[in-house]
């Protein structure tokens, strides 16, 4: 865990069973994302991804929000470079809306399923970031909202990306993109972009931490596999991505978690412990 502690703006906690909870943590300014939390967010699921004592890890934010996403008083005044034009500021612009952008792809290409639990405001960077996770469930007081309108900017972090994969209703990702407005966790739930509402919060904990212990006791190999390949199916034809399935588990078949599995299914025995991946 010694690793963890260096976050500044990040809450880490391993829960046991292969669990651990990442929590933004500036409830003071409603985990408004700073340059320094939205790096970290990277760091961190790089870290996880690469630690095998953890299987599944859930995402929520400290105190009364989620999160109510650009820091504003980052971005207050940033034009900045008076001394170039246009065309050198937009240079050194562009690795930094890269950085950005790969900070919150960190939550993707982890191989860990990350669950995400919303609660109050999760508005703009907040969409950027839960449309990279897996599975989004929220409180029914949350208040949803791609807000880069607003701020008078086209999303450019995953929102514009991610969010037409995540839900069916083209209509409504323009209607909700290109308006800002605010909007709830039952339609959140009505078009697909979360698939549970809880009535509190402490319910939504209590779920989510049962879902991810459930998560942690299959197979690994299993879990993770499932994971990239959905990733990679989202994006791709599905010739493309049966080639690739066929050519993942070319190396991910008859594992000893395949041999542990069907024996405990073929005993009607729980599932053994698997080996830490
Ligand atoms: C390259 C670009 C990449 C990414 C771009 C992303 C774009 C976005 O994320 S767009 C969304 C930007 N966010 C907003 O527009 C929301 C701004 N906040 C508000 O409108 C309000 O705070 C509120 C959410 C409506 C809540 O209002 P209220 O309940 O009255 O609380 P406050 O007193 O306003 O806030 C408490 C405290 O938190 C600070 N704070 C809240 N949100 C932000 C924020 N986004 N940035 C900076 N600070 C924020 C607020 O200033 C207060 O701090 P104090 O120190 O107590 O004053």
């Amino acid at each position: 865990m010694a690793e963890y502690k260096s976050f500044k703006n990040l809450k880490i906690d391993d829960l046991g069973d292969f669990v651990f909870k990442v929590s933004l943590n500036r409830p003071r300014k409603y985990n408004a994302l700073n340059l320094d939390i939205w790096f970290e967010i990277g760091d961190v699921f790089k870290k996880l991804d690469a630690d095998s004592n953890c299987r599944c890890i859930i995402l929520e934010g400290e105190g009364k929000h989620f999160t109510t996403g650009l820091d504003l008083t980052e971005v207050t005044g940033a034009h900045g470079d008076e001394d170039v034009d246009h065309a050198r500021r937009g240079r050194r612009l562009f690795p930094l809306i890269k950085k950005m952008q790969q900070s919150f792809t960190e939550i993707e290409n982890c191989t860990k399923p990350v669950l995400v639990g919303i609660h109050g405001y999760c508005l703009g960077g907040g969409i950027d970031i839960i449309t990279a996770t897996d599975v989004r469930v929220a409180t029914k007081d949350s208040i949803f909202s791609v807000k880069e309108v607003d701020i008078g900017m086209a999303a450019d972090v995953g929102t514009l990306n991610r969010l037409p994969k995540c839900v069916g209703n083209q209509s409504w990702v323009k209607d909700i993109s290109i308006t800002a407005r605010h909007f709830g966790a039952d339609e959140a739930l009505n078009f697909g972009l979360i698939s549970r509402v809880f009535s509190t919060r402490e319910e939504m904990q209590t779920e989510l931490l049962k879902m991810a212990k459930l998560i942690c006791t299959k197979s690994p190999v299993g879990v993770q596999g499932t994971k990239v390949v959905l990733n990679y199916s989202r994006d791709h034809t599905v010739q493309d991505s049966l080639n690739y399935v066929a050519t993942w588990n070319m190396s991910q078949l008859f594992t000893e978690d395949m041999m542990k599995a069907g024996m405990a299914i073929m005993t009607k025995e729980p599932l053994p412990p698997f080996s830490k991946l």
